[in-house]
């Protein structure tokens, strides 16, 4: 005998399903996809919170209740395998994901209601075998190309590997079973049920939340990336410099940014000539639509390594990892050029705008700070010098 009634975790699995629905409801999310998963989970708990009224039924009435559930209980694990794929911005075309969620169900209900009780268990097995197990590699293979991979993702990997393992030996054991139909219809030998309906009990608890965990830490971290960033231009703010070009110092930026053992830093502090000339004569709002323009001119000109930043007023600041000294010299030449070359389409008509850059070294032991205000040096030489011109630290600096 197991020692674990079954009915009593499907109940579970129900309570959990409301709990996970109330938990996912909670969550706020500003990015139309992370909206769209949250409502595929919703609708997944919604369709396991089925589980409750089984576990409410007459002992007679509990095979048939089962044969249904479980049409409606593949719909859950196909919605939320759905709304993972859709969490980690993965498109899934709606046709195919309803198509699928549907006709697993549906194929389900059909064996239920036109096969023997042997070929339905076979079939409930396999379906939740393949959504099982689908759902694991599809995790697997989405989480091996993301850059990032957080505790919450690794998680809900974890849980989608033990309901696979779950659900393959189930179909392993239904495929060698001899004996009665169990009411419960879960084909497993004693020693596996009650893993098996703890798990089943457990999953939609422990999937609510993990996701909930999953887009709370996004939603932290969206906020944080914010306060990093200048409102008027988009590119980094102080702060942001402070904070990506500690890291980048030190080495510890990954992705493109990354800085190899080959390649210093140049810092780059770079002001725009007569600003306050432009604010004087076309208005503030001009002046910032010219700021505006000055960030995407750099943005475009700028590989995807450098920090760009909005270091106060009109100066900005560029962190980028360079090979050599007349490569810095290189892109900040291009960037005055660019600059120089395309006037900005404002709203009282196009205003030419230059700018004057002072560029300086990191070398190991240098701070920061030490590095922007050598850079601020060069840059003040520049505006001295006649202004839309890039000076550049000698080498012995
Ligand atoms: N529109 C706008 N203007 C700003 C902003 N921040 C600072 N300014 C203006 O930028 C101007 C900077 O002027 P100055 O520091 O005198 O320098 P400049 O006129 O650019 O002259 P040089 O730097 O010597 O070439 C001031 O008029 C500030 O009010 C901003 O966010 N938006």
């Amino acid at each position: 005998m197991a020692s674990i009634d079954v009915f009593t975790c499907y109940t579970l699995a129900g309570a959990g399903s409301l709990f996970g629905l109330g938990l996912i409801s909670l969550v706020r999310a500003e990015s139309p996809r992370v909206r769209r998963a949250l409502w595929l989970y919703r609708l997944a708990f919604l369709c396991l919170a089925g589980f409750l009224w089984v576990g409410t039924l007459p002992v007679a009435q509990r095979a048939q209740g089962m044969h249904a559930m479980i049409g409606v209980a593949a719909i859950g694990a196909s919605l939320l395998a759905w709304g993972f794929r859709q969490l980690n911005g993965q498109r899934t075309p709606p046709v195919l994901g309803v198509a699928l969620t549907l006709g697993l169900g549906s194929v389900l209900w059909w064996a239920g209601a036109a096969t023997s009780d042997a070929t339905f268990a076979v079939v409930e097995a396999s379906v939740m075998s393949f959504i099982a197990v689908g759902t694991l590699i599809d995790q697997g293979v989405l989480l091996r190309r993301a850059t990032v991979r957080r505790g919450g993702e690794l998680a809900l990997l974890l849980v989608a590997g033990l309901f696979s393992l779950d659900w393959v030996l189930i179909l392993w054991h239904t495929l060698h079973w001899v004996g009665p139909y169990p009411d419960h219809l879960l084909f497993a030998p004693d020693w596996l049920l009650p893993a098996s309906a703890v798990g089943v009990g457990l999953l939609p608890l422990s999937v609510a939340s993990v996701v909930f965990a999953i887009v709370n830490d996004r939603l932290n971290q969206q906020l944080r990336e914010r306060a990093l960033r200048d409102d008027l231009t988009g590119t980094l703010s102080r702060r942001g410099l402070r904070e990506h070009g500690e890291r980048m110092l030190a080495g510890q930026l990954a992705g493109p940014s990354a800085v190899r053992r080959d390649t210093g830093i140049a810092a780059l502090m770079m002001d725009v000539d007569h600003f306050k000339a432009i604010n004087d004569r076309h208005g503030h709002q001009v002046g910032d639509e010219v700021l505006r323009h000055l960030s995407g001119v750099m943005t475009e000109h700028l590989r995807d390594d450098a920090l760009l930043a909005r270091y106060g007023g009109e100066e900005f600041t560029v962190l980028l990892p360079v090979r050599s000294r007349h490569d810095a010299e290189t892109v900040a030449e291009r960037l005055r050029q660019a600059i120089e070359a395309q006037p900005c389409d404002s709203r009282v008509g196009r205003i030419r705008v230059t700018v004057s850059i002072g560029v300086a070294f990191h070398q190991t032991a240098h701070s920061l700070d030490e590095v922007l205000s050598r850079a601020d040096t060069r840059l003040y030489e520049a505006k001295q010098a006649g202004r839309n011109r890039v000076i550049c630290e000698p080498l012995a600096a």
